[in-house]
């Protein structure tokens, strides 16, 4: 498989070398050169293998020749091997037409760790081989940042400098972030929103002074091994639900557009997936650019969902290269054009294209809560705020009853205690192995929000590359 970037101006690279890039060199995201296809037959074979046997079939395509088969499966048995539950991802039955995809159940409590703890294993891997060492960059509204920390914590070919937006983070996130005290871990808390801190992140691939003296790469979900392992759970509740005969519809909590684009490449690749729904909070550009092509970034709004406080959605570019055309010089214009202004229109066919299979729904704070509160008095089920949202958006949905509708359920409620408590009277309390997050010692920089305090205390503390 080759990769070609969406900008349309960087080489085209194999899995190895998508995987160490992160970013494509010229700003935009690296996306396979043709979606692989599964025939019906070959959908239906997958039915009952294990989640690992199940993510095997469904990447191979994507990772080769990079690895061979029994790598990728000795690869993922590490990384599924960590979660709590058997199934890695299971799914709980609300009612009769409503279904949870618990995405949770790893290490930190996210649906990150799906993507992560597989990412951790491939830099491993590929940097072991090239006997090289790699300065991961990354930006978090709280989970990808605990998840790749605890990835690569203690790594030796690694340095990750983790930058998040000072008190817009749970002081759970907060915590499974800086109470990790390994001498490859930076966290850095920046005066600013997560869009800052990714703005900071891209700068930095197209920054000549720091690329020529380390090897930087991704673990945002700009890096395309995050979204191919996330394509997985798509098939894996599917097939469980009836696919390849039934279609099935899934709502997923939306901010920076990867996990729900991860659903995408999972219908491109032959999964009956009847429709997508984009849920986002108050801060709604996706919501905007679904329903009236207005994709125009305002101010960042904290929310209780505080993960999905985003308004500059990185793999939106994804789809747009998609389903315009995979113009890159077009696309390289348009977001010129957006990074300038923070503005720009879709055009009918990246319109057309979009709603085809997606639709959207906003929450604001009244609608969370209820979610919360339904999911927790009709069903008995604690959600969090993000999942909440997801939920919102899957009842307001208009789908054909006979379709199952898969909420995905992106956090452990515990990690937003509050929110959580407020809503239902109820305080869900951290797994035995976190029960001491609060007696931990924290270790972090505070920086202000601009670009050179941050590139001058990275380059200050990475190791460059051989
Ligand atoms: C708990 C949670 N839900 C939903 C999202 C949104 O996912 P994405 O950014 O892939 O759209 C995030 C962050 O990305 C998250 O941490
Ligand atoms: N919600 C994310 C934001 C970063 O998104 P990513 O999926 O691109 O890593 C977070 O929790 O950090």
């Amino acid at each position: 498989m080759k990769y070609v970037s969406t900008r349309g101006n960087a080489p085209s690279l194999d899995f190895e070398g998508v995987t160490l890039a992160g970013l494509a060199s010229d700003g935009g995201l690296y996306v396979p050169e043709a979606w692989p296809r599964f025939s019906e037959a070959e959908i239906a074979d997958m039915a009952g293998l294990s989640y690992v046997e199940l993510a095997v079939k469904v990447m191979l395509p994507f990772v080769t020749p990079s690895l061979s088969e029994d790598e990728l499966r000795d690869l993922c048995t590490r990384a599924y091997g960590r979660f709590a539950h058997q199934a890695v991802t299971p799914l709980v039955q609300f009612d009769q037409q409503h279904w949870l995809l618990e995405l949770f159940h790893g290490p930190t409590l996210a649906f990150k760790d799906v993507a992560l703890q597989l990412l951790g294993r491939l830099f491993e891997h590929f940097l072991a081989k090239r006997e090289d060492h790699l300065t991961i960059v990354g930006a978090t509204s709280g989970d990808t940042g605990s998840a790749a920390i605890d990835a690569v914590a203690g790594r030796e070919r690694v340095d990750i400098f983790m930058l998040h937006p000072d008190g817009r983070v749970s002081d759970v996130q907060r915590r499974q972030m800086t109470t990790v005290l390994a001498p490859n871990v930076h966290n850095i808390a920046i005066d600013g929103s997560f869009d800052d801190a990714q703005a900071m992140v891209k700068r930095m691939f197209v920054d000549s002074h720091m690329t020529a003296r380390f090897r930087i790469s991704a673990v945002n979900s700009i890096n395309w091994a995050r979204l191919m392992a996330q394509v997985v759970y798509y098939f894996a509740a599917a097939l469980q639900l009836g696919a390849p005969q039934r279609k099935v519809a899934f709502s997923v909590p939306t901010g920076n557009f990867g996990d729900v684009f991860a659903g995408y490449v999972a219908a491109q690749m032959g999964l009956p997936v009847e429709r997508l729904i984009v849920a986002t909070n108050v801060n709604d550009i996706l919501h905007r650019a679904l329903s009236s092509g207005d994709y125009s970034a305002g101010t960042v709004t904290p929310t209780a969902a505080p993960s999905m406080d985003i308004q500059v959605s990185s793999n939106f570019e994804r789809l747009l290269f998609d389903v315009g055309g995979r113009d890159g010089k077009a696309l390289a214009e348009q977001m010129a054009g957006f990074e300038a202004t923070k503005a720009m229109q879709l055009t009918n066919a990246q319109r057309e294209g979009a709603a085809a299979l997606f639709s959207s729904a906003r929450a604001d704070a009244d609608d969370m809560g209820q979610a919360m509160a339904w999911a927790h008095e009709k069903c008995g089920q604690i959600i969090d705020p993000h999942t909440a949202i997801g939920l919102h958006a899957a009842r307001a949905a208009d789908i054909d009853p006979a379709v199952p509708v898969v909420t995905l359920a992106t956090a452990h409620p515990a990690k937003f205690r509050d929110a959580v408590e407020r809503a239902t009277g109820n305080r869900p309390s951290l797994p035995g192995r976190m029960g001491d997050l609060f007696e931990r010692a924290e270790q972090y920089e505070r920086l202000p929000g601009d670009y050179d305090s941050v590139r001058d205390f990275i380059e200050a503390h990475a190791t460059p590359s051989s």
